[in-house]
């Protein structure tokens, strides 16, 4: 059985193909290949499509005339309807349409994705999976804002939280590497990568997470602001932004871009450490505001037994890393140095803090595209 993983990042388009074995269902498969299109938008690659078509001829080399039997899609934003993996159809894509404008970088390109793979391959089952279907166990004082009721019913503005597929996914590697059943694990998970956020998950399930509405709100990221007040973007409106404008600056210019110059998190650590003071400045803001969330988040699950790190920053920056951990004393926390330098690219977790501290830190790597095969598989089911 051949599960073909479609991830549609907001301007990239990675897949990977897995093989799974009916005699061993649920063991994860075996990677077959894998691959990305990056830089879609600013490059000759011009959109998704183009993409797709890309990533459609590089697997008619791999397949050789075998075909997929089923697909597995990322899909950002599910609002409040989708709460597990959806089988696709083209209602559920008109559903999941409706939600574009709450995810402006990530659902449109998944949307286009979705229908571009349904017409390539209109007789193979297709599944979407979904980024907030994990967060819909979010307690009401963590996902409700503090405005009018009717704004809640009337657009469903709300707070959904993000990155669920990866969280559940490294949560449970993390509840393995730590001996406790899932279902007792209790811990803060950070993805960091160029769109970051922090979740605090009690019990296996999630009750709070740093992302709101959009995936806009919480830590600072590649692009993206994250919490600015909101009175700065009444400001800016009464000063002649409009919303395409504000949407531009929120999502495209700010965060590590608008602090450092550009959102490459090696660079901005190389030009740190030659003493670019832009650069240091942009890390200790990011540093800092992750730590404030990660002590949130560890008062939200009523203790955490550890604070996880992954996505392409928390698997790969040690200097990050370390600058954070330093920032987590109050809780505890040590950082074992060379156990940090250690825990780079690996395929396996590993503790990067010391033994006595009070929470262990697990580095581990995540794996969004098998999540998505195994949740595509468990819903389509083996031939
Ligand atoms: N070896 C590395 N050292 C430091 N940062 C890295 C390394 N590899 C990737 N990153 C950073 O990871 C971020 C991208 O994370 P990733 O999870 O791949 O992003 P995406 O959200 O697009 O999937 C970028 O900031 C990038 O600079
Ligand atoms: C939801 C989100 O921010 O995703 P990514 O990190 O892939 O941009
Ligand atoms: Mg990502």
């Amino acid at each position: 059985m051949l599960v073909l993983v479609l991830n549609a990042g907001s301007s990239s388009l990675k897949y990977s193909l897995r093989r799974f074995d009916p005699t061993q269902p649920g063991a994860g498969g075996v990677k077959i290949a894998k691959g990305i299109v990056e830089q879609i938008g600013e490059s000759e690659v011009a959109d998704h499509l183009q993409a797709f078509d890309i990533v459609s001829g590089e697997l008619a080399e791999v397949l050789g005339g075998r075909t997929v039997d089923a697909v597995g899609h990322r899909v950002v934003h599910g609002g409040e309807r989708f709460t597990g993996p959806a089988l696709i159809d083209n209602e559920i894509i008109r559903a999941i349409e409706q939600l574009n404008e709450l995810a402006p970088l990530h659902n449109p390109p998944g949307v286009q994705c979705l229908r571009a793979a349904t017409r390539a391959w209109p007789k193979v089952p297709q599944v979407a999976v979904f980024d907030t279907s994990f967060h819909r166990t979010l307690p009401e004082p963590a996902w409700r804002y503090a405005l009018p009721d009717e704004l809640y019913r009337r657009y469903g503005i709300r707070r959904y939280g993000f990155h669920g597929t990866s969280v559940h996914y490294v949560g449970q590697r993390a509840a393995e590497m730590l001996g406790v059943p899932w279902e007792k694990f209790d811990g803060v998970i950070a993805h960091l990568g160029n769109g970051a956020s922090v979740t605090a998950v009690k019990h296996g399930r999630s009750v709070d997470t740093s992302m709101g509405f959009t995936p806009l709100e919480g830590l600072v990221m590649g692009t993206r602001s994250g919490d600015v007040d909101p009175g700065v973007l009444v400001f800016l409106l009464r000063k002649g932004y409009d919303a395409d404008k504000l949407d531009s600056l929120l999502n495209r210019d700010s965060g590590f871009k608008a602090l450092a110059g550009h959102n490459d998190m090696r660079a901005i650590t190389e030009a740190a450490a030659a003493g670019n003071e832009e650069a240091e400045l942009a890390l200790e803001i990011a540093a800092h505001r992750l730590a404030r969330y990660i002590g949130g988040c560890h008062v939200a699950c009523t203790g955490a037994q550890a604070v996880v790190l992954t996505g392409g920053i928390g698997e790969n920056s040690a200097p990050f890393r370390a600058r954070l951990l330093t920032k987590l004393g109050p809780l505890g926390i040590s950082l074992d140095a060379a156990a940090n330098e250690e825990a780079t690219g690996m395929d396996e977790g590993l503790r990067i803090s010391t033994p006595d501290s009070v929470i262990e830190v697990l580095v581990i790597p995540t794996d969004e595209e098998r999540a998505i095969a195994e949740a595509t598989l468990a819903l389509v089911g083996l031939p």
